[in-house]
Formats: structure tokens, C-alpha cells, sequence
């Protein structure tokens, strides 16, 4: 039987009068990086802190590792591994000095804490910065090592929130790169407000807005939600609607302009070549045809207005 890693049960939270969270659910049983996505003040920080147990919730549940974050906060800490929004890196201690810190205050064993310290380092790459001070670290590297505290209990679970962050685009590459690694062996939650981010890097995805979830899959699902169900045509010699719709799977037409049109299809994107086809024996001189795919923050905006209503 599968495992849960993380089970949260009807959570929801109110910062005094104003509901932060609302009746959030999810159920997470293995390994791979599932993002939580959200605009500013949708509620990803709050949900983390309360994951953490750093912030009580108002109602419901967490397990991890079906360990009640309230009931045995202890015990539950142990399965989780957390990298806040703002990092506490001391810029005035050196690498070793607060991987060392950080495995005491996870009660790491006396006798393993070298060991886990020279391993958390080398799984982050950053062995060869032992003794460099953090504070002359770039930020790229101060991120690992926020990263590498994160981990260096071996929890099941690691949570970052928006750990990319303030990154340049060299270090934004790098750190995807080492969060889909660590996604290999543990189970990441990370927040982001970057569709495109979550796109790349997540194998589930849940989306909150106002607190609330609305949407929440696996990504090939999300996938799937966003199909293509039409394509952009421009032509010098366009047909009528009538004669468009003949074409096997069009369900519908919509001219844009005198000689651009949307053409609807039901079925998979070899819709294509069958305009191509007909555009060929009918003359009808076509001269651009693309898949007319949203964007995905447009996508993202959509749902976000949808939730609203
Ligand atoms: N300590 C607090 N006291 C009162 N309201 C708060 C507090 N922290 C957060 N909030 C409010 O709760 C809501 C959710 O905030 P939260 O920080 O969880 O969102 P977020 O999705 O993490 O956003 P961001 O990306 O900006 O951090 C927002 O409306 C925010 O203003």
C-alpha cells in the first residue's frame, strides 16, 4: 500500500478576522516535486508555515508521514525538512560552522553530524565552500546552502517556499536543476507564483487563489485542461465558414478578419494537415497555421478569474 507523505485534511487558517486558508486537501504518497502555485497573498506561505509547524492552523489537519504536526510536533519535524522564504543563513558563519548548527538543532546523532554535514554539502555542491564565509557567498550559493540544511536530516518531506526567488537567470538553471535532483529521493513541495516554473520542474500541481484551491492534478492532466482546441489560419484565398467545416473533426468556425480565421477542432492536432491538405486542392493560398495554445499564465489568470465568480 502506498504511504502518505503529507496528508492535509480540511486546513484552514485566519489571521484575526481575515480567512488566509480555506478547507485546503491534499494527499501526497512519493517522491518528485509537487508545486504549490499562487499569486501574491494566495495563501502558499501560510500554508508552508503551517506544514512546518511554525504557524498553528485555525482548523484541520497535517500528517506527515501520518504524524499530526500539532499533536506530535517533534516526531513529525523529523520527516520534514524546511526552507522558508527568507533563509536563516547566517552571513557571518562559515558553511561548516552553520551546516554543523543546523544538524544539531535537527538532533542529529554527535557522532553523525560530520558525516551528514559532508553530505548534505556534496548533494548541494558545495564541498569546495566548507569554510567560506556565508555572507561572501553569491546568492545562488547561499541558496544551496539553505537548501542543504533543508535536507541534511534526510527528511521525507522537504518544503521550499519560492526557493528561486531573487535568483539570476544562471542561477535560476542551476537551482531547478538541483531541486528536480532532490525531487528524485524526497518528496519537495515548493510554492512559486511562476506557472512556467511549476510547469517545468513539478510532477503535480495545485493551484490556490484566495486561499482556496483551484486546481489541483497531476501535471500531465494540467496538460491535458489546456489542449489545444484550435488553430489560426491565414489565408489569401480564405474559404467561407461552410466550406471549412466540411473538413473531418472542425466543430467550428470564427473569422478574425477578411483572411485570418480560428478554426475549432474536436481530436488531436493532425487537424493541421488536413487544412493543409484542403488549403492545397482547394487554392485557398494558406499562408500561416499554428496551434492557437493560450499561455500558460494566461491560463493561469483564467482560472484565478473562474475561482472568483
Ligand atoms: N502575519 C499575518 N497577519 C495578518 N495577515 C497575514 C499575515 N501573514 C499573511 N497574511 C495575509 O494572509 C494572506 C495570505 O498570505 P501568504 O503570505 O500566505 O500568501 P503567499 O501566497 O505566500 O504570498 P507571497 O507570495 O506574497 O508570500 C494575505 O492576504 C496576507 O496579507
Amino acid at each position: 500500500m502506498m504511504s502518505t507523505i503529507l496528508k492535509i485534511d480540511r486546513l484552514s487558517h485566519r489571521y484575526s478576522s481575515t480567512w488566509a486558508v480555506r478547507d485546503i486537501n491534499l494527499e501526497v504518497g512519493h517522491a518528485g516535486v509537487i508545486g504549490l502555485l499562487g499569486s501574491n497573498g494566495a495563501g502558499k506561505s501560510t500554508t508552508m508555515n503551517i506544514i512546518c509547524g511554525v504557524l498553528n492552523q485555525t482548523e484541520g489537519t497535517v500528517y506527515v508521514n501520518g504524524l499530526d504536526i500539532r499533536q506530535q510536533p517533534e516526531q513529525a519535524k523529523r520527516e520534514i525538512g524546511f526552507l522558508p522564504q527568507n533563509p536563516p543563513v547566517y552571513t557571518d558563519l562559515t558553511v561548516d560552522e552553520y551546516l554543523h548548527y543546523a544538524a544539531q538543532l535537527r538532533h542529529i546523532e554527535k557522532s553523525k553530524v560530520r558525516k551528514a554535514v559532508e553530505e548534505a554539502k556534496e548533494r548541494v555542491g558545495i564541498s569546495h565552500f566548507s569554510s567560506r564565509l556565508i555572507g561572501n557567498l553569491s546568492g545562488g550559493y547561499r541558496q544551496r546552502v539553505g537548501i542543504a540544511q533543508a535536507i541534511i536530516h534526510k527528511p521525507k518531506l522537504v518544503v521550499m517556499d519560492e526557493p528561486t526567488n531573487g535568483l539570476d537567470p544562471n542561477q535560476l538553471i542551476e537551482a531547478r536543476k538541483l531541486i528536480r535532483e532532490i525531487g528524485q529521493d524526497h518528496t519537495v513541495l515548493l510554492s512559486s507564483h511562476i506557472l512556467s516554473e511549476v510547469h517545468l520542474l513539478c510532477r503535480e500541481i495545485v493551484m490556490i487563489e484566495g486561499g482556496r484551491v483551484i486546481f489541483s492534478d497531476t501535471m500531465e492532466a494540467f496538460n491535458n485542461y489546456v489542449q489545444p482546441h484550435s488553430v489560426l489560419a491565414r489565408m489569401e484565398q480564405p474559404p467561407t465558414a461552410a466550406e471549412l467545416q466540411q473538413i473531418s473533426g472542425v466543430s467550428n468556425v470564427e473569422f478574425l478578419s477578411d483572411r485570418q480565421v480560428r478554426i475549432y477542432f474536436d481530436g488531436d492536432e493532425s487537424i493541421t494537415e488536413r487544412i493543409v491538405a484542403a488549403s492545397v486542392q482547394h487554392g485557398w493560398r494558406l499562408r500561416e497555421i499554428k496551434l492557437d495554445k493560450g499561455l500558460l499564465d494566461d491560463i493561469f489568470k483564467q482560472l484565478s478569474i473562474q475561482s472568483l465568480q
